[in-house]
């Protein structure tokens, strides 16, 4: 099988995300990653567009990449001007980026009814670009805007522009399917052609309006394209771009093509989550391969078949992509579920045990609870129903006071009462709103006897109404993420009362940091038996 380029458009395309800004650093950091994990191109920006951009390619010239070639993006020239005199390709000279991509158009409409030229000057306003960007000393990767859309009403026309590229020096010419709502068979088709009429290589930019950038991009290679264009995690300009991610693991684990120097597939998972957390965006956890979910087992049924055979219900084995397995406890768990997750404790062979637990998870569920969200707080109720938790402080009361005169901010006030190895602790604090106040004067109480809680803290609360028919006294599901150094924890508590609940999912947040800190609680992925 070939080896295929992957070309990165995250810091430029994905860019054009809504709700997506990247800092200087963030594109710096994102850059030197790529470069790490074996890509061939980053396309870091538009130079002409805004300063940060420009700036970026000048700091990028210092990051001594070992791999991959950083591109400056920029359209053609304007109508009537020449190429050396136009402030756009100005912009992508002065980047000094040793390779420039140039957007030009292929759909007869655009260069009609949008650029407002004749077809001959379209031409010549690829041509005279890519010439004077070659005559610069610089590869120049040639995007055809629109291609598929162009093809399909004209067709002489389109093929015109690509071999006008061609002609000027480019040595690639990306096939895009802009508006994103081609099919497979007419990209297949189309990038056939296109591959038929030049001498250079052929690659291919897609866009997800209809949920096909993946499956266009594998057909596009299927029918000849060398290289694929696309960000990671498929953010990028309305339903976004390709998903690198995706495309790179079926190139290399479903076709066999050689992508990212042959290493960089089994990182996927770690770039996925490393670009969300830069974008400050929430994983997306059904993405296939790299998601948290896209190896997690719920069914009953699931879970029982792949104890024996993981690939009875997984298309490829998660740690190939850097993912793992996970079994979710649910009330759609069987006994399978229960004992997936009490491997860990070596008590799986007690099957009356995991019948207890099992019962207990699907009575608390029908109150509410859901332990696939909260594993923390599964994990304590394995303990507890096995008998062996030992509670590590005694509650013994808890008050909050929110006071308001309704003129400056409410204060909310919180008192907890516990017992620490014998010793009554009553401490009161203050905070934003009940939680907060709760969680100081918890930690309060705990001071002194678990030093280990300064580096707890909360990072994540979150309200569900279960039963909103009740109005005001429907129940509230409440989970709570906690992290520490080395892990991120979820507790779960429900009640008619939402401080009740919050007080319960911290509660059993501070109990896993202190068992686990006492040693009860090791991380592991499931271990199946194939
Ligand atoms: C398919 C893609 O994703 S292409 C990339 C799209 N990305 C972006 O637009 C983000 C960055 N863009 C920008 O910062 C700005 O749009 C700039 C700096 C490029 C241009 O800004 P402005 O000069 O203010 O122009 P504006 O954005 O309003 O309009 C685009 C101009 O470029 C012209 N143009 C558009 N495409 C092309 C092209 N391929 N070749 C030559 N000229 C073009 C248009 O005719 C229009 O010029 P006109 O006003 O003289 O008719
Ligand atoms: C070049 C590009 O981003 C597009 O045509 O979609």
């Amino acid at each position: 099988m070939a080896r295929i380029q992957l070309y990165d458009t995250t810091l430029r395309d994905g860019s054009q995300g809504e709700g997506v800004n990247f800092s200087l650093q963030d594109k710096l950091l994102i850059t030197r990653k790529l470069d790490a994990l074996g890509f061939d191109y980053i396309e870091g920006g538009y130079p002409l567009s805004n300063p940060k951009d420009f700036e970026y390619f000048q700091q990028a010239a210092e990051l001594s990449l070992k791999h991959a070639r950083v591109c400056a993006f920029g359209m053609t020239r304007r109508r009537g001007v020449m190429a050396e005199n136009d402030v756009g390709m100005r912009a992508l000279i002065d980047s000094q980026a040793p390779v420039v991509t140039i957007v030009g158009k292929s759909w007869d409409l655009h260069v009609e009814e949008i650029l407002r030229v004749n077809e001959a000057e379209n031409l010549a306003m690829i041509r005279d670009s890519v010439e004077f960007v070659v005559s610069q000393g610089r590869e120049v990767i040639y995007d055809a805007e629109h291609f598929f859309d162009g093809y399909l009403h004209n067709p002489e026309f389109a093929l015109a522009t690509i071999r006008a590229a061609q002609e000027a020096g480019a040595t690639m010419a990306v096939l895009c399917d802009t508006n994103g709502g081609s099919l497979p068979e007419q990209i297949a088709r189309t990038v056939g052609i296109a591959c038929d009429t030049l001498k250079i290589p052929i690659g291919i930019h897609t866009h997800n309006d209809g949920d096909l950038a993946t499956a266009n991009s594998l057909a596009a290679v299927a029918a000849g394209a060398v290289q694929v264009q696309g960000t990671i995690n498929g953010i990028g300009e309305r339903c976004g771009n390709a998903d690198l991610v995706c495309v790179a693991a079926n190139l290399s684990l479903k076709q066999e093509h050689e992508v990212l120097d042959g290493k960089g597939v089994r990182h996927l998972t770690e770039l996925s989550r490393y670009v969300y957390e830069l974008a400050n965006m929430n994983f997306r956890n059904n993405q296939p391969f790299v998601g948290a979910s896209a190896f997690a087992h719920k069914g009953g049924m699931h879970v029982h078949a792949v104890n024996r055979i993981a690939h009875s219900y997984e298309h490829i084995e998660p740690q190939v992509v850097g993912n793992v397995r996970r079994v979710l406890v649910s009330e759609l768990s069987g006994r399978s579920n229960i004992v997936a997750k009490a491997t860990k404790y070596k008590l799986e062979q007690d099957a009356d045990l995991m019948a207890k637990i099992l019962e207990r998870v699907q009575d608390l569920e029908s109150e509410g609870y859901q332990f696939e969200a909260a594993e923390a707080s599964f994990d304590l109720l394995i303990k507890k129903v096995a008998g062996n938790y030992e509670a590590m402080f005694e509650r013994m009361h808890y008050r909050v006071n929110v006071e308001t005169d309704q003129k400056s901010q409410p204060v909310t006030e919180a008192t907890v009462k516990l017992r620490v190895n014998g010793e009554v602790r009553h401490e009161v604090a203050e905070g934003d709103g009940p939680v907060n106040a709760l969680d100081s004067a918890l930690r309060k109480a705990l001071n002194g006897a678990y030093p280990g809680l300064e580096e707890m803290h909360l990072v994540d609360y979150k309200v569900r109404v279960i039963n909103s028919t009740e109005g005001t006294a429907a129940r509230v599901r409440v989970v709570i993420e906690s992290r520490d150094k080395e892990e991120i924890w979820s507790t779960i508590g429900v009640s008619e009362n939402v401080i009740e609940a919050s007080w319960l999912a911290l509660v059993d947040s501070v109990e896993y940091k202190l068992l686990k800190d006492a040693g009860h609680f090791k991380i592991e992925a499931m271990s199946a038996a194939d």
